[in-house]
């Protein structure tokens, strides 16, 4: 008999919601059963398929609201005792403030949101605009960086999925920085391009694709940076790009190797961590990101200057898929002991 875990999606209406929906109901160990919006959605009962006509042929489901604030808490709990996974596709601050309720029965937690990504609470604040109220929960959170903390993926009732940005960087720098080729002086220089579906569904003149014009934002600002600094162990310099397409993010990414790190080592230390990972391919070209987006894979490329001592390294992936719902998936899959590849390309 095939085993098939409970699950529900909250925010499925957004980008992200609906890339896990879609991913869910192709997944031969997922049942989805509810879809979630706010208890004053625009979107309450509509058919995902209203709104998102792509999933016509694929589900009837509906996107049920919830309740209001006097009965939000009970349900919530319900929620945590009845699902076996629940899978956040919501802003920062509602994934913060349920956290406790969800996570007080048996269901595993999969958060796409930042609200459990970085433990400096003084961080956090800055990063994110509120306090933390959660810090004991946050402590027990596992960062969701799937390729590269397995262990703690597995053992965590909570996991916090990372950003997208940090999702490319790191999948970047961390065989140099495991391998201990980074020149610590250096920060590590990322730049990195997003579609603009990286700002979610919700109208905003600023991300319409009419009015976006490439161009740098956030400088020196964005809540990614601390981010990708704590779970690199050092820090970066990171500038993200708002690009006029829909989907994708490409991140290059300047490094400073330490004296007399050959070609052969960098080559090594990407082999070692990835060469039995289907999910993050080195390529022998730079990665376009025509291919990345619409699958769940990251794709890298490097080249070394031996005589500077410097590396530039290209990542690609698709910041709606890798980026958040599918390596949300991978992260379920480990937890409940599936391979990670499952329903995604095994
Ligand atoms: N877009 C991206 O590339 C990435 C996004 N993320 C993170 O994932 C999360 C979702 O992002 P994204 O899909 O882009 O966002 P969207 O704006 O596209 O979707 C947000 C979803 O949450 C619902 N929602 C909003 N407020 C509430 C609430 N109070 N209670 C319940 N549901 C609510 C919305 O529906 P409604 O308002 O109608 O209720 C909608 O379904 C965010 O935390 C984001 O930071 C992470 C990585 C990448
Ligand atoms: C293009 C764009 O606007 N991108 C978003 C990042 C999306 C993401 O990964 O978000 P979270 O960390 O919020 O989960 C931004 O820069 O805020």
């Amino acid at each position: 008999m095939t085993i098939k875990m409970r699950c529900c999606v909250i925010g499925a209406s957004g980008y992200t919601g609906a890339e896990l929906v879609r991913w869910l109901l192709l997944h031969p160990h997922f049942d989805v059963t509810d879809l979630f919006v706010s208890h004053g959605s625009q979107d309450a009962n509509k058919a995902l398929a209203d709104i998102h006509p792509s999933f016509i042929a694929q589900t009837a489901l509906a996107l049920t609201p919830l309740p209001d604030a006097s009965e939000l808490p009970s349900f919530l709990s319900q929620l945590g005792d009845t699902m076996d996974a629940i899978f956040l596709a919501t802003p920062h601050e509602a994934s913060h403030d349920w956290m406790p309720l969800l996570l007080s029965g048996r269901a595993k937690v999969f958060d796409l949101s930042g609200a459990f990504r970085l433990s400096n609470m003084h961080t956090f604040e800055q990063a994110y605009g509120f306090s933390h109220a959660h810090q004991q929960i946050q402590q027990t959170a596992a960062y969701g960086l799937i390729d590269w903390n397995q262990h703690a993926i597995a053992q965590s009732q909570l996991v916090a999925v990372p950003g997208c940005y940090p999702t490319a960087s790191l999948l970047a720098l961390k065989p140099l920085q495991n391998q201990q080729l980074l020149d610590a002086a250096f920060r590590p220089i990322i730049n990195a391009t997003s579609g603009v579906s990286g700002a979610g569904r919700k109208a905003n003149i600023n991300t319409s694709v009419c009015e976006v014009s490439l161009q740098a934002y956030g400088i020196l600002s964005h809540r990614h940076q601390p981010e990708i600094s704590e779970h690199l162990h050092t820090d970066v310099i990171f500038t993200p790009h708002l690009g006029n397409f829909k989907r994708g993010i490409l991140a290059t990414v300047t490094v400073k190797l330490n004296n007399n790190v050959t070609s052969e080592a960098v080559n090594q230390a990407f082999k070692d961590a990835y060469q039995h990972n289907r999910g993050v391919l080195c390529m022998p070209h730079s990665p376009r990101l025509d291919d990345v987006v619409n699958t769940p894979f990251c794709q890298l490329h490097w080249q070394i200057d031996e005589e500077a001592g410097y590396g530039v390294i290209t990542s690609a992936i698709d910041n709606l898929l890798k980026g958040a719902a599918t390596q949300a998936l991978q992260c379920a899959n480990h937890s409940f002991g599936f391979d990670v590849g499952t329903g995604l390309w095994t």
